[in-house]
């Protein structure tokens, strides 16, 4: 399980005064479980794309365990995602017409043409795990709140070491939330996966070990969550 190093990260677009990020230091031990929360535009999502390797950091670097992901060429950067890390967004990014089943076997199908030994028994049992009874219903027939379980069985089940969520439950009623909420954090602890959700919701929020704030991209101090249920070796150092 890698563990993070972000260092010297800044993050500038064109029109905008101040950095969208500018983050000298962030460590993360393996397995950590972080929230990521502050007001709309403080660079959450900004933050989610570089350390998830979906965007490269300008400048700076993001290291995850050996691998320094800025280093990497679009392509080998694509082929470390695809390895290490799990995606859940607030939109499912289902394809109708397929099943559950055939929507979290899609991505291992297109990545290698043919499924790795033991991922379709694997798709089964999370799916069983997140609460879809019936694999094979095609997933527009699904409530928002079973497509977002479907989104999270489809995240893990290349069993990737980290994590990673962009509001995950902005667009379902609470119980739905609450239902996800609780689902990625049991997921994640089950397969020892650091977990790094971005949200606004304080339940989600409660569930993680730790708060990472972010106010006009700059880190400051949250700490320990004493909502967490259960203390993990999570560490932040957002050095702020
Ligand atoms: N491609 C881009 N070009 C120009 N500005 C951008 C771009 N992407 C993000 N920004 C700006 O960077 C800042 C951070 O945006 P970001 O989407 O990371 O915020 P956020 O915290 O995720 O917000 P929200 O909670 O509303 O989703 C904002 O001011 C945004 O307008």
């Amino acid at each position: 399980m890698p563990e993070l190093h972000v260092s010297d990260l800044v993050v500038r677009f064109p029109g905008l005064e101040r950095p969208a990020l500018d983050i000298p230091t962030l460590q993360l031990p393996a397995g950590a479980h972080v929230a990521l929360t502050g007001p709309s535009g403080s660079g959450k999502t900004t933050l989610i794309n570089i350390l998830t390797g979906l965007d490269r950091a300008p400048a700076g670097r993001v290291i995850w365990g050996d691998t320094d992901i800025g280093r990497l060429g679009e392509g080998a950067r694509d082929r470390w995602r695809a390895g290490h890390v799990g995606l859940v967004m607030q939109e499912f990014h289902l394809f109708p017409g397929l099943s559950a089943l055939e929507n979290v076997l899609l991505p291992q199908r297109l990545a290698t043409f043919r499924l790795a030994p033991g991922r379709r028994a694997e798709a089964d049992r999370l799916l069983a795990r997140v609460g879809i009874e019936r694999p094979g219903q095609k997933v527009e027939t699904l409530s928002r709140g079973q497509m977002q379980r479907v989104a999270v069985a489809r995240a893990l089940v290349a069993r990737p070491p980290i994590l990673v969520a962009d509001e995950p439950t902005a667009s379902l009623d609470a119980d739905a939330g609450a239902a996800v909420a609780e689902l990625l954090a049991a997921l994640a602890r089950e397969v020892g996966a650091t977990l790094i959700v971005a949200t606004h919701d304080a339940r989600l929020i409660a569930g993680m070990a730790q708060v990472l704030r972010l106010e006009a991209g700059r880190l400051v101090p949250a700490g320990a969550n004493p909502a967490a249920p259960a203390p993990t070796h999570a560490a932040v150092d957002p050095a702020a």
